[in-house]
């Protein structure tokens, strides 16, 4: 992408040289840029249209498929969209940024076939700048990236940009110990930020209340246009509070699979945030 945006300042700085001289030349370079530039437009479409479809449906559940049966995925989505899901969460691990195990692309690829819901994608995992545009290909519509993997700010708003640029809603996401400063510089301009409200790697944790601070806190800046999104242990006792502070999108593992009835536990969730 980097390469991607040099190549077209490289292109209007002689867009612009050509069009003093010749304007024939400059139409010439125009039709050149224009895949480039439909490109650029398709992909802010894109975003435009996942961000206002889960800023109308908010406050939302959106069912992580963590403890899912991997057996019937296809199942597993279609009940979840069924009982009422608007989005769907997935939970990338590496296995080195969390003690733990899941999926990579294909999962989410075969997760693409099985619904046209928005696709969030949770990356727990290092160097995720690595594989972006394989998990956009795959069909990822929000790709949210850790600030604990980046090594500064600015890693983490390029990473942001580069989200952008491939079409997809930017999140970034912050453990329970990690402290809003850290995210100071890139809250305005991001789409989502996620308050880890457990330690990630695993479900059915305790729910760990500091995350509703933050959400507090961003909720009230002005500056912050993001969707705000809590994950960790959010279930019948601690769903409502999340919703209060301002939680635009709740994730919720094993509070919804470890029911028999998604649609009921379903209801009985969004009865808490309604
Ligand atoms: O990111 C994670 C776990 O790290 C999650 O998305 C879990 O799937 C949430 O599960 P519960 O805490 O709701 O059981």
């Amino acid at each position: 992408m980097g390469r991607d945006k040099t190549s077209l300042t490289f292109a209007n700085q002689h867009l612009v040289c050509l069009w003093a001289d010749d304007r024939r030349f400059a139409a010439l370079a125009c039709s050149f840029l224009l895949p480039e530039i439909l490109l650029l437009v398709t992909a802010l479409n894109h975003r435009e249209q996942i961000k206002s479809q889960l800023r109308s449906a908010a406050p939302a559940i959106a069912p992580s498929i963590l403890l899912c049966d991997y057996a019937k995925l296809g199942q597993e989505i279609a009940d979840l969209q069924a009982a009422g899901a608007q989005l769907m969460h997935l939970d990338v691990m590496d296995g080195h940024f969390v003690p733990n195990f899941t999926f990579g692309m294909t999962i989410v690829e075969a997760a693409r076939r099985s619904t046209d819901l928005p696709l969030d994608v949770h990356l727990m995992m290092e160097n995720p700048g690595r594989y972006l545009k394989q998990f956009r290909e795959a069909g990822a519509d929000v790709l949210t990236v850790h600030e604990e993997v980046c090594r500064d700010q600015q890693e983490l708003a390029d990473l942001v940009a580069e989200i952008r640029e491939l079409g997809a809603l930017a999140g970034i996401a912050i453990n329970p110990p990690t402290p809003l400063e850290k995210i100071d510089q890139v809250a305005a301009d991001c789409d989502l930020i996620l308050c880890m409200s457990v330690m990630p790697g695993f479900g059915g944790q305790k729910f760990d209340r500091t995350a509703l601070d933050k959400l507090r806190t961003l909720h009230e800046r002005e500056d912050v246009d993001a969707l705000l999104e809590v994950d960790g242990g959010v279930n019948l006792e601690t769903i409502a509070d999340c919703a209060q502070a301002g939680a635009n999108l709740l994730v919720v593992g094993s509070a919804i699979s470890s029911g028999e009835n998604y649609e009921k536990r379903f209801r009985q969730l969004e009865q808490l945030i309604r």
